[in-house]
């Protein structure tokens, strides 16, 4: 059976200044609106696809999907440059919390696996990829990119700790309903980011499923630690206590030791 396409007419004039523009197809979302942004596009862009094709994920992964079976979504920001730029990591953190608040809304049990993989029965559901991107006569942007896998079946899932809403529910997933809910909660995550840190530091404190969880950290420089995560601290690392001690953790893959295959 053919998936529902996205409705235009639903998401024509939202909340919060959005203005979403649907692609058919394409190779991925941030990198068309990375292009936009470059070019001096104003905030509020937002790119979304009815198949992407060569998705960029992080860490110079890929992110592909089958047809209508995943909300795709793009999102230009432009903080002001009154915001301090140590700000910026805690982006992809709060674009996790707006994602796992609108799923929670709706009925999931979703949390969050630092630094911004969302999960569901410790599944993952969502992936983000922040990118800034430097403009000429502008202030940066930062491409908010997110990747919900809404219908995708037990087979099309491209790793066995992943999920799928339909597949966590057993219900039809609307996929325009969703887009217009993280939307909103993205409005409402980058307003308490650029005014009150502290109060998006707890709220994803709240919504971390990795703290007190045993994990294996593998950085980026190849280095692998490996206990029990403690805390998120103030700019958003993962402090974790191994054997040889305390260890803070910015950037990298966290596998959770409790993480489930789908049976
Ligand atoms: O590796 C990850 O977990 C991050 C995946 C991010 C995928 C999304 S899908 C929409 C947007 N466009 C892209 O090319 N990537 C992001």
């Amino acid at each position: 059976m053919r998936r529902p396409s996205l409705d235009h007419a639903r998401l024509s004039a939202l909340p919060g200044g959005w203005r979403v523009e649907i692609l058919d197809e394409t190779p991925s979302t941030n990198a068309v609106l990375a292009e936009r942004a470059r070019s001096g596009e104003a905030p509020g862009l937002v790119i979304t696809t009815e198949h992407q094709t060569a998705g960029r994920g992080r860490l110079d992964r890929g992110w592909t999907t089958p047809a209508r079976s995943a909300l795709t979504v793009s999102a230009l920001l432009r903080p002001a440059p009154s915001v301090p730029v140590e700000r910026w990591p805690w982006l992809p953190l709060m674009t996790g919390v707006a994602v796992a608040t609108a799923l929670r809304k709706e009925g999931y049990a979703a949390g969050l696996k630092w630094p911004n993989d969302v999960l569901i029965e410790g599944r993952k559901v969502c992936g983000i990829l922040i990118e800034r991107i430097e403009t000429a006569g502008a202030s940066p942007a930062a491409v908010v990119g997110f990747g919900i896998n809404t219908s995708l079946t037990r087979e099309e899932l491209p790793i066995e700790t992943a999920t799928s809403l339909e597949l966590e529910s057993g219900a039809p997933v609307d996929r325009t309903a969703m887009l217009i809910a993280v939307l909103a909660e993205l409005s409402a995550a980058y307003e308490i980011w650029e005014s009150d840190p502290a109060a998006l530091a707890r709220r994803y404190r709240e919504l971390s499923v990795t703290v007190g969880e045993q994990v294996r950290a593998e950085l980026p420089g190849g280095d692998v630690w490996e206990g029990v995560a403690t805390e998120i601290d103030d700019f958003g690392r993962l402090v974790i206590a191994t054997d040889e001690g305390p260890r803070v953790v910015g950037a990298g893959d966290v596998i959770h030791a409790r993480l489930r295959p789908r049976q």
